[in-house]
């Protein structure tokens, strides 16, 4: 693949261009002539300036087209590297007489910390002379300039021994203790295709990047792609994939995670031409299950999802990931590295589903009792990150039995497992709530198989409490994702409370959308303690006692019971009859037996 300005140029002269990448340039060279000569070829023929970039094994890792050639590079000035020099040279010609670097020339070296910027001068196809330039080092650290050597001849060029030249520099540098080991955290970069499932990439990519954060990692670069037809063998074309070849060698990414299911092939095909870990959304969500993960069942669940999701995969996975490395994708539950043995992730698939079988039956019988001791379950859903472990702390905290706090934390899925607590009701009787795993988009389908049995007390409850982040602008995908894997787990015609969490720091326009799609709407600030007690109320009533319209025939004389009607909030109309006031409320069973007197046949 060529880049940057190829429009109107014959095939003829891009094929020669692109032959090039199969050159393997010699590593103590600086300017390899035969890579020199045919772009100052071509570039003359087409009228164009043209700039190739090599990385220190030799390789031509991009080739672009164009005017003010360095320019295009500037896009990741951003996100340079700022442990060293990026390992990558630029060549480029210059359509004139003159070889001296110009100013955006240099402005890129500084940037992006090319280990050498060279321009060739090239007057009627010919390389007339050459000039490049190096970073400045100083006490150990990069300088914000540059030196710049030439113009030299084509021989005197070719005694510049490239290799001695990078070596050179490299040695001054003084990396602190913390740059030589930067951080534990592994550098990687996102890259997400457009999709048409109510998400912009954006939006996907910034959810993409806070997993990847959950999982430990530091996001450098985010990358998207237009093109909306998926390559079999790259998932993204092949040309993208070198284009993220070279960004990786500049940014020192250590990873590449993608924001779609990748298989076997495309994850092989892609490491080897970025050259490095390629890993997708699943495996991300998978690894942070599994450091996540802490009940017995949770474990056990993540294990088995991972070993599916990675059996059909392995055939196809390439060195990088079959050596297990370390990092994001290859870890297990308790940070055992996981299987990548075909024949013993079979028997351990195998065995994990013996195990589930038996934990299930348990988790069965526990609820059979409950069911006996009838205390009805309360059941907390919600996309993940909405606030449902920090709502149930708070009532568990005001009106619970127990008070020991569910982890809660600013982090994707910090709750995996189904945890369950006694809460009082303000009427005084208990109910449990549990709360369960967070919901996401792209929610791999072996994980919400895996969750199902957690998932089951979602089912097995007698109301659903659907936690939404009123402040999130998204708010209406996520609950329509959340409705989808309760559709999917059966749980559709369940009684349900939507608690619109959030109110302190919640646009009142986005409040309002919720409300205007949906019913039996709460808004609530779990944080700031605002109407939890209208929850429970809400709560109590769902559970309860069942809602029931009556007509009620007040007399005049106990007028005072229709503003006691009004102060339960429950009356829907009324009307001054002559001989009383009509009233029809919606209500529960206990208050109508209160009133049974006035009831209207
Ligand atoms: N401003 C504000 N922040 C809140 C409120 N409730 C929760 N949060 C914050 O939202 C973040 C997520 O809260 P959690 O309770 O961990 O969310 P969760 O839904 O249990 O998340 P998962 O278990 O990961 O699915 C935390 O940083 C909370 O402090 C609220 O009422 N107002
Ligand atoms: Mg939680």
């Amino acid at each position: 693949m060529i880049y940057g300005n190829t429009e109107g140029i014959k095939k003829f002269y891009l094929d020669r261009l692109e032959a090039l990448y199969e050159f393997d340039c010699d590593k103590n060279i600086l300017v390899p002539m035969e890579v020199v000569s045919t772009i100052s070829e071509v570039s003359y023929s087409i009228n164009r300036e043209i700039a190739v970039y090599i990385n220190r094994r030799g390789k031509i890792i991009n080739i672009l087209i164009g005017d003010n050639l360095t320019a295009p590079l500037e896009f990741m000035s951003e996100k340079r590297s700022d442990r060293g020099l990026n390992g990558i040279r630029c060549i480029h010609t210059h359509l004139s007489e003159d070889a001296r670097l110009s100013t955006p020339d240099i402005t890129a070296l500084i940037d992006m910390k090319f280990d050498t910027m060279v321009a060739i001068s090239v007057v009627e196809g010919i390389p007339k002379s050459f000039s490049f330039g190096y970073l400045k080092i100083e006490e150990g650290q990069i300088k914000n300039e540059a030196y710049i050597e030439g113009p030299y001849s084509i021989d005197d060029i070719n005694d510049v021994n490239f290799l001695e030249l990078v070596t050179d520099l490299e040695k001054r540098i003084e990396y602190t203790a913390h740059e030589v080991k930067p951080s534990d955290k592994e550098r990687v970069i996102l890259v997400g295709c457009k999709s048409d499932d109510g998400y912009s990439v954006e939006e996907s990519l910034e959810e993409l990047k806070e997993l990847a954060e959950t999982a430990g990692a530091e996001v450098v670069y985010k990358v998207v792609q237009n093109k909306s037809k998926i390559d079999p063998a790259y998932f993204i074309g092949s040309g993208k994939a070198r284009e993220i070849a070279l960004l990786r060698q500049s940014l020192l990414a250590d990873a590449v995670i993608f924001d779609d299911e990748l298989n076997g092939v495309q994850t092989r095909n892609l490491e080897e031409t970025i050259g490095c870990k390629v890993i997708d959304r699943t495996t991300l969500i998978l690894d942070i299950f599994a450091q996540r993960a802490k009940s017995m069942e949770g474990k056990l669940q993540v294990e088995l999802a991972q070993l599916k999701y990675r059996l059909p995969r392995l055939t196809g996975l390439g060195q990088m990931l079959s050596r297990t490395g370390g990092g994001i994708g290859t870890r297990g539950p308790g940070e055992k590295k996981l299987e990548i043995d075909k024949r013993h992730i079979r028997e351990r698939i195998y065995d994990l589903e013996k195990e589930l079988e038996k934990v299930k039956k348990n988790r069965s019988i526990q609820r059979e009792k409950r069911k006996q001791n009838e205390i009805p379950v309360v059941a907390f859903v919600g996309y993940t990150n909405v606030g449902k472990s920090t709502l149930r702390n708070k009532l568990c905290e005001l009106y619970g039995k127990d008070k020991e706090k569910v982890l809660e934390a600013n982090m994707l899925f910090a709750t995996l497992d189904t945890t369950t607590r006694i809460i009082t009701l303000p009427s005084g009787r208990d109910v449990l709530f549990s709360d369960t795993v967070g919901f996401i988009r792209k929610l791999p389908h072996d994980l919400v198989e895996a969750f199902k049995s957690t998932l089951e007390e979602v089912v097995e409850s007698d109301l659903i409490v659907h936690v939404v982040d009123g402040s999130n602008e998204n708010a209406i995908v996520q609950i329509e994702t959340v409705n989808k894997v309760l559709r999917e787990i059966g749980a559709e015609n369940k009684e349900c409370i939507l608690a619109i969490n959030k109110i302190d720091i919640a646009k009142e326009e986005n409040i309002h959308a919720i409300k205007a799609k949906y019913n039996n709407c709460v808004e609530i600030s779990a944080i700031k303690e605002i109407n939890l007690d209208l929850l429970l109320k809400e709560v109590e009533l769902r559970i309860f006692s069942k809602i029931i319209t009556e007509k009620l025939l007040i007399p005049y004389t106990e007028a005072r019971i229709v503003s006691a009607l009004h102060e339960l909030n429950c009356v829907k109309s009324e009307e001054y009859l002559e001989d009383g006031i009509e009233v029809v409320i919606e209500t529960t069973e206990d208050i109508i037996n209160k009133y049974k007197k006035f009831l209207q046949k």
